[in-house]
């Protein structure tokens, strides 16, 4: 946390400064009391609270079904939640219209595992696609977008090592591949905020690896916050600087990195 350096009032010169800590800057997320029911029997979340600071990176571990994904979902209501609030930016997305809570979405990137791209469209079409939320519908189509939209999405496409794949088909690529133009598609939008549901799942450990690497500098260049669910706890240790986990749907510990306990994590995945 930010300090400032206070000169005490009538003390003795020598005397040293009163640290005063500056209030909290507002979070660029914060999720409270968020519950979330699927029918009257199952609560998947319970009463989480979270709060996330602008250009943190958070991991969300837990077991199978403990609710990462749905946490995630519930923060753009693309799950509605049950009861709570999420505030993401300036906005209460809990409480937004349809209107308002699709402008807050245009400032929050999300990436997926899987499914992640529109497989008959070419790699550009796709990438320009991040731009949609900015510019309209009509620029999606790489014949529509204008030269310099194409240019942006090739910059984006060379950020992430893919140029030369521009014209390839989504459906013909491997998934490492196709994780990179997710990556490169999530720029292309230029969020404020990343939701990232195990972006690299679906890769072996090298290939999950590199792009997880590659994931977490791009976002760390453009000072993106990030928030990304991962069971691949080398991956929290390296790129998160806070992991939170959840058990059964509550927080079960929301630590510093440095402190979270990796080694006896036991208990998170007990059945
Ligand atoms: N649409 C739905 N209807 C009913 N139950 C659901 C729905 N979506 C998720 N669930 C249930 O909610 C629970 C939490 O699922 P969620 O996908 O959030 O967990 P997760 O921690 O992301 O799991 P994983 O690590 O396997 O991806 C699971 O029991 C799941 O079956």
């Amino acid at each position: 946390m930010a300090h400032l350096a206070h000169q005490p009032v009538g003390g003795a010169v020598d005397a040293p400064p009163t640290v005063i800590p500056l209030a909290s800057p507002t979070p660029v997320l914060a999720v409270d009391a968020l519950c979330k029911r699927f029918g009257p029997d199952l609560e998947v979340l319970s009463a989480v609270t979270l709060s996330v600071s602008r250009g943190e990176s958070v991991a969300v571990i837990g077991a199978n079904g403990s609710g990462k994904s749905t946490l995630l979902r519930c923060c753009v209501r693309l799950i509605e939640p049950s009861a709570g609030r999420v505030r993401i930016l300036d906005t209460d997305v809990t409480a937004a219209r349809r209107r308002v809570l699709r402008r807050v979405r245009q400032r929050v990137g999300f990436v997926f595992q899987r499914h992640n791209l529109v497989p008959r469209l070419s790699v550009l079409s796709n990438v320009i696609h991040g731009a949609m939320g900015r510019t309209g519908a009509l620029a999606w189509h790489q014949g529509a977008a204008s030269p310099a939209m194409r240019g942006e999405a090739m910059h984006c496409l060379e950020r992430v090592g893919l140029a030369e794949l521009a014209r390839r088909r989504a459906d013909q690529l491997s998934g490492g591949q196709s994780q990179r133009v997710a990556i490169a598609r999530a720029l292309m939008q230029r969020p404020e905020v990343v939701l990232a549901d195990e972006p690299v799942a679906s890769l072996d450990p090298s290939a999950g690896a590199e792009v997880m690497d590659l994931f977490a500098r791009l976002m760390r260049d453009e000072a993106v916050t990030v928030v990304f669910t991962t069971h691949n706890l080398e991956h929290a240790r390296q790129h998160a600087g806070r992991v939170v986990a959840l058990r059964g749907g509550r927080v079960s510990f929301d630590l510093e990195t440095a402190r979270v306990p990796f080694d006896a994590l036991g208990d998170l995945y007990a059945r």
